[in-house]
């Protein structure tokens, strides 16, 4: 029998809609909605998709949705001081640079430009730390998306070897923080790591996050391991297609055979982390606001 297929797509559209309903709540008791500021520098073609994508199931998710689209050739000053406006403004409660930036603009600079009160990707360094210490703060929306995944389909995760393939600061490593936290034995595998494959034979859980297509192979798993594909990558176009085929990290075919459950690309992890956005931006307009967000509400 085949791997079972892990419906992110479904699983986010019903995380949306419970963020909907008290999102309703919230502004009731607030007397204003929750807010969200999205910033997007320049033109790239994914960025605005994603954008876009935001603002709708923002509005959707009752929040108000305040978007800032810049030229690429923005200079730092002005995309600082805009992020200066959006901390000291009582309507936003959740704030977002897009990335990737323009080359001349410094990343980390403007993450840390953010206040950590409102720094719903969780990317500041403030929020890294509180994660790292097991206090609370805010979660990368991409790796609590995956772990969301894995304890609706695996419950507790305590004593699972799990292996991370990919040590980047927004999902590599809080990924495996949050899967350590989780009492799994978490390995991190990146691109010096010897005998891959041999490690990630290991896993009853893993989490491919490299951003190279269909780089692990079925041979790699575990039989029944959980596989969490993290990539999406474009393959060039067959001939006389437009555009190539998504695919993610893991040859998803082949791993149906060996794997026990796995994320599909599309509709996978991806839209986990639109619904998560909407989750940590409610939680940051209750705590803004100093109400209490009712227990399992989320
Ligand atoms: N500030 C941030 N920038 C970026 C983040 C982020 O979390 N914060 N993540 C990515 C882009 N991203 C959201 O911003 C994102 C990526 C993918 C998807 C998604 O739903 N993907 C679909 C496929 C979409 C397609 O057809 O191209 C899927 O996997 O099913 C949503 C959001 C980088 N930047």
């Amino acid at each position: 029998m085949g791997a079972q297929v892990i419906d992110g797509k479904g699983f986010a559209a019903k995380l949306r809609e419970r963020v909907g309903a008290q999102a309703e709540k919230f502004a009731q008791a607030a007397g204003r909605k929750a807010g969200l500021a999205v910033v997007l520098v320049g033109e790239d073609p994914a960025s605005q998709v994603y954008v876009r994508s935001k603002h709708k199931a923002t509005v959707a998710a009752n929040m108000e949705s305040f978007e800032h689209r810049l030229p690429a050739d923005t200079g730092e000053a002005e995309l600082l001081a805009l992020v200066e406006r959006l901390n000291a403004d009582p309507a936003v409660d959740g704030i977002l640079v897009q990335l990737p930036l323009p080359d001349h603009l410094d990343e980390q600079a403007v993450i840390a430009a953010i206040s950590p009160d409102k720094d719903v990707d969780g990317f500041h360094v403030t929020n890294a730390g509180r994660l790292a210490v097991g206090q609370s703060g805010f979660v990368p929306c991409t790796p609590l998306g995956c772990m969301m995944l894995l304890t609706d389909r695996l419950g507790d995760l305590s004593g699972l070897e799990a292996v991370v393939i990919g040590r980047s600061n927004i999902v590599g490593k809080p990924m495996a923080q949050l899967l350590l936290d989780a009492n799994a034995t978490v390995t991190i595998a990146h691109s010096r790591t010897k005998d891959l494959p041999g490690v990630v034979k290991r896993a009853d859980i893993v989490v491919a996050a490299v951003g190279r297509a269909e780089m692990v192979k079925a041979e790699w798993l575990k039989p029944q391991a959980t596989v969490i594909d993290v990539g999406i990558n474009r393959l060039p176009p067959e001939p006389g297609a437009e555009k190539g085929r998504l695919v993610g990290d893991v040859d998803y075919g082949a791993a149906q055979g060996v794997a026990g459950a796995i994320t599909p690309v599309p509709g996978g992890v991806g839209p986990m982390t639109i619904a998560v956005l909407l989750r940590n931006t409610l939680v940051a307009a209750y705590r803004n606001e100093g109400l209490d967000l009712p227990e399992g509400a989320l």
